[in-house]
């Protein structure tokens, strides 16, 4: 496929981000080259985007942004003969070395040599985009692309939510952004009850209601714990998880967790962070899951499962629906300040 397309491009090492009209790419030995039929933003692409000190140390300028998608094949290069012209695909971010001693040991979400694309190369926020073969994961023809795109993220939900039992258990949520949206969705096609939500946010405090939360608590107008206590007749949540990358949310959800329960910390804080570590996990014998990435490929078939199982409310967390990307600085500006959920692109809805 030759010709120029437009694509959502990291051009300077600042703030923001630029429309500009790029080269299509020629997929190489073992990528394929898709029609983006939607992408969606993560909370890493605005990190990326406002240039923060993460960004600053991992991102090399200009590269094109974004990697949450759905496409069609429209080119195979070299040597692929897994994946073919036509199919309908979603892709797997972290492209893992197969080589490592994590590797080696099936621990592919924390292989030592992972690449992101998107984060480590030319990523989906355009019309075409390159995925490498061995990270394409076959969609069913009926799955909406919007869905569809979502399916990496809700990996990390999946993740984290069903780290351990959750059937029945009284779950606590910290964070209810756009992945803390899909883990209250996860936790409630799960099962999970009654699922308790901290959020700051009253538009996001609203959505997660809407999602399936039981109850909602503004942490920054009381107190969150005494909140979980009183709904737990006092013996605390059996399970906590943390969406929010806020250390006061971490203690807190710490303090609201039974003795004996399991805790699952998706959210990256800014900072490290110190808490009491002998009072809040140790003598309260708490399992605690360290959630990154997405379990290659367990946690994709689990995902897929639930979307076409029609159990997991996710309409109202896509919150903003742009057809190109003309507007991808409104939608940047608005998920900065906290007022959507998720943002899907659609490049060729005109
Ligand atoms: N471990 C992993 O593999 C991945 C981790 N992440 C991280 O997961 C976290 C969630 O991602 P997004 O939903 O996109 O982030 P987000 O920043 O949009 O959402 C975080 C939410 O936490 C809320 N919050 C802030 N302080 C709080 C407090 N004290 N108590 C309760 N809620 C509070 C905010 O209002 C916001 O709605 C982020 O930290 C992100 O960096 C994202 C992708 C992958
Ligand atoms: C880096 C990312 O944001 C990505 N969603 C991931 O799961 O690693
Ligand atoms: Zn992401
Ligand atoms: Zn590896």
């Amino acid at each position: 496929m030759e010709g120029k397309m437009p694509a959502i491009v990291k051009t300077k090492p600042a703030y923001g981000a630029e429309l500009v009209e790029v080269d299509i790419p020629k997929p190489g030995p073992g990528e394929v080259l898709i029609k983006v039929l939607a992408t969606s933003i993560c909370g890493t692409d605005l990190h990326i985007y406002e240039w923060n000190e993460w960004a600053q140390s991992r991102i090399k300028t200009p590269q094109i942004m974004g990697h949450e998608v759905a496409g069609e094949v429209v080119e195979v290069g070299p040597g692929v003969d897994t994946i073919q012209v036509g199919d309908y695909i979603s892709a797997e971010t972290h492209i893992v070395c197969g080589k490592c001693y994590a590797c080696k040991h099936n621990r592919y979400h924390v292989c030592q040599n992972t690449k992101i694309f998107g984060v480590d190369m030319d990523g989906v926020f355009a019309e075409y985009a390159i995925v490498p073969a061995q990270n394409a994961w076959k969609n069913p023809k009926n799955m909406p692309p919007e869905y569809a795109s979502l399916q990496e993220p809700l990996g990390n939900a999946v993740d984290t939510v069903l780290a351990g039992p959750i059937v029945g258990r009284s779950t606590f949520i910290t964070g209810a952004g756009p992945l803390g949206l899909l883990g209250i969705a996860v936790a409630k096609a799960a099962g999970a009850y009654p699922v308790i939500v901290s959020e700051p946010s009253e538009f996001r405090r609203k959505l997660a209601k809407k999602v399936g939360a039981d109850y909602v608590v503004n942490p920054f107008e009381e107190d969150p714990v005494k909140f979980v206590m009183d709904i737990t007749d006092g013996a605390g949540v059996e399970v906590f998880l943390e969406f929010s990358g806020a250390p006061k949310a971490l203690e807190q959800g710490l303090q609201a967790v039974t003795p004996g329960g399991r805790v699952s910390l998706l959210g990256l804080f800014p900072r490290e962070v110190t808490f009491d570590v002998n009072n809040l996990v140790i003598f309260k014998a708490l399992e605690v899951h360290g959630i990154t990435g997405r379990h290659l490929w367990e946690t994709w078939y689990t995902v897929s499962s639930l979307i076409q199982s029609g159990k997991l409310n996710l309409d109202p967390i896509i919150t903003h629906k742009y057809n190109g990307f003309d507007k991808f600085e409104e939608a940047f500006e608005l998920m900065r300040a906290g007022k959507t959920g998720k943002v899907v692109f659609f490049p060729h809805k005109k």
